[in-house]
């Protein structure tokens, strides 16, 4: 197997340095390493910013049953091209992800594809159906070691299952992560609640649906001592509770998706059904507290929340329209336009934020570490000073479900290497990792 030794690039951001990847391993970092060259491509990584792969806990790939948006391969090649190496798969697949069987195929068919691992999530209850719950042992022991369990795209509203879920995962280390709201304040909800939802005609999603059920789940978290993630938070008051809850002490953690650090409710002015996303964009404040969470630490991580749709089921009337957006390869320039370049956030704390933490919540040990010497080779080799127009139909992905088009955006991806091999290199998708 060839070894790749990236030339002069910058961990983390800071100085140059070179780094050889071989076996899978990163078995060297240093100025000017001497390789004799035959085995060895060498790229050149001058000026480019080096990160750990990165780390999604929150994809939908949408394999088994709707592969007509995505399957396990696209979604991974589009992961990769983003410089993911390891993704998260969502349970709201069809058949539901609720048994050992669905997150062992799913968890295969990401190895046998060989552009990133994916991680499967865990149903909390069979069918999504809120009613009891799912095999959650059994696809703990699974040989996907499911550890993050959730029933994203719906809330676990009924706080007795949600308490039990909690016991339960305690067992194995797991998590429950909670797509919080509150079903009743919520039905038929199209777009953020507040005076624009009324000048529009829009039934309203308010805040406190969000932050209602995240004040319950915290409780509960504490009530039983067992660790509880909120996925996709998206109000000033989440953040608030959140902030509040891990002062008291209590094992919580959040994310924030990279729409939620950029774009407002007034983007659905145009009744456009590509800014219709669960949760709705919010306000302006919202998004100024979403980002101070973020950068001191109150919301641990970026996900991505991809969220594949094909064209007929965007293409319609807004209140007819499926709620979501794709974003895995836009992931890490909206994270630099707003966080990086603003001064926010540190390269080193990006990739605290979309590697190290991730990783660690999932409890996937072998991503998320360090670019050390010893390490798994997953790295990925990131242009700051690059832009790019958005063109919805550059993508790996099957759908075309983004809102950026059009955009201009700071950075891209150069190279992604997934165990020592390239799934991208000089922009373009590989074959993929094959043993
Ligand atoms: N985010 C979305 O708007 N949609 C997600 C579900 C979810 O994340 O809640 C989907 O599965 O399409
Ligand atoms: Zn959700
Ligand atoms: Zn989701």
């Amino acid at each position: 197997m060839t070894a790749y030794l990236l030339r002069d690039a910058r961990p983390l951001g800071g100085d140059p340095t070179d780094l050889l990847l071989r076996d899978g391993v990163i078995v060297a970092i240093g100025a000017d390493l001497d390789v004799d060259a035959q085995d060895v491509t060498v790229v050149d990584a001058d000026g480019l910013v080096a990160l750990p792969g990165l780390v999604d806990l929150h994809t939908h790939l949408r394999e088994p049953g709707r592969e007509d948006a995505e399957t396990v391969l696209t979604g991974t090649q589009s992961a990769a091209r983003g410089g993911f190496t390891c993704v998260h798969a969502m349970a709201n697949t069809s058949p539901v992800a609720d048994t050992a069987g669905v997150v062992e195929q799913v968890w295969r068919l990401g190895r046998e594809g060989g552009f990133c691992d994916v991680q499967p999530v865990g149903a909390v209850t069979v069918g999504l159906k809120g009613e009891r719950l799912a095999e959650l042992g059994a696809m703990a022991d699974s040989a996907a070691g499911v550890r993050v369990f959730s029933d994203d795209g719906i809330c676990v509203s009924d706080a007795v299952l949600m308490r039990r879920a909690l016991e339960y995962v305690k067992a194995f280390d797991g998590v429950v992560a909670q797509h919080a709201q509150e079903p009743r304040l919520t039905e038929g909800a199209q777009m953020n609640e507040g005076a624009l939802s009324g000048e529009l005609g829009l039934v309203g999603w308010p805040a406190v649906a969000e932050e209602a059920i995240i004040a319950r789940d915290v409780l509960l978290a504490e009530h039983v001592g067992s660790r509880l993630h909120v996925c996709h938070l998206s109000t000033r008051g989440s953040v608030e509770i959140v902030r509040w809850a891990k002062s008291r002490g209590i094992d919580v953690t959040a994310e924030v998706t990279p729409h939620h650090l950029l774009l407002t409710d007034e983007l659905v002015r145009s009744y456009d059904p590509i800014y219709k996303v669960n949760p709705p964009l919010r306000t302006a404040d919202d998004v100024a507290a979403v980002r101070e969470g973020l950068a001191d630490g109150t919301i641990d991580i970026v996900a991505t929340d991809h969220a594949p749709h094909p064209m007929e089921d965007k293409e319609c009337e807004f209140a007819a329209a499926a709620f979501g957006m794709i974003g895995l390869e836009t992931a890490l320039s909206i994270v630099q336009q707003t966080m990086v370049d603003t001064g926010a956030l540190t390269w080193e704390q990006v990739a605290e934020a979309m590697s190290a933490r991730p990783a660690r919540i999932g409890r996937v040990a072998e991503h998320g570490r360090p670019l050390a010497v010893g390490e798994p080779a997953h790295v990925v080799l990131y242009d700051p000073s690059a832009t790019r127009t958005v063109t919805p139909g550059d993508t790996a992905s099957l759908s075309r479900n983004t809102p950026y088009a059009g955009h201009e955006l700071p950075g891209r991806v150069v190279a992604t290497f997934l165990r020592g091999v390239p799934t991208v290199l000089s922009g373009e998708l590989t074959e993929g990792v094959h043993a």
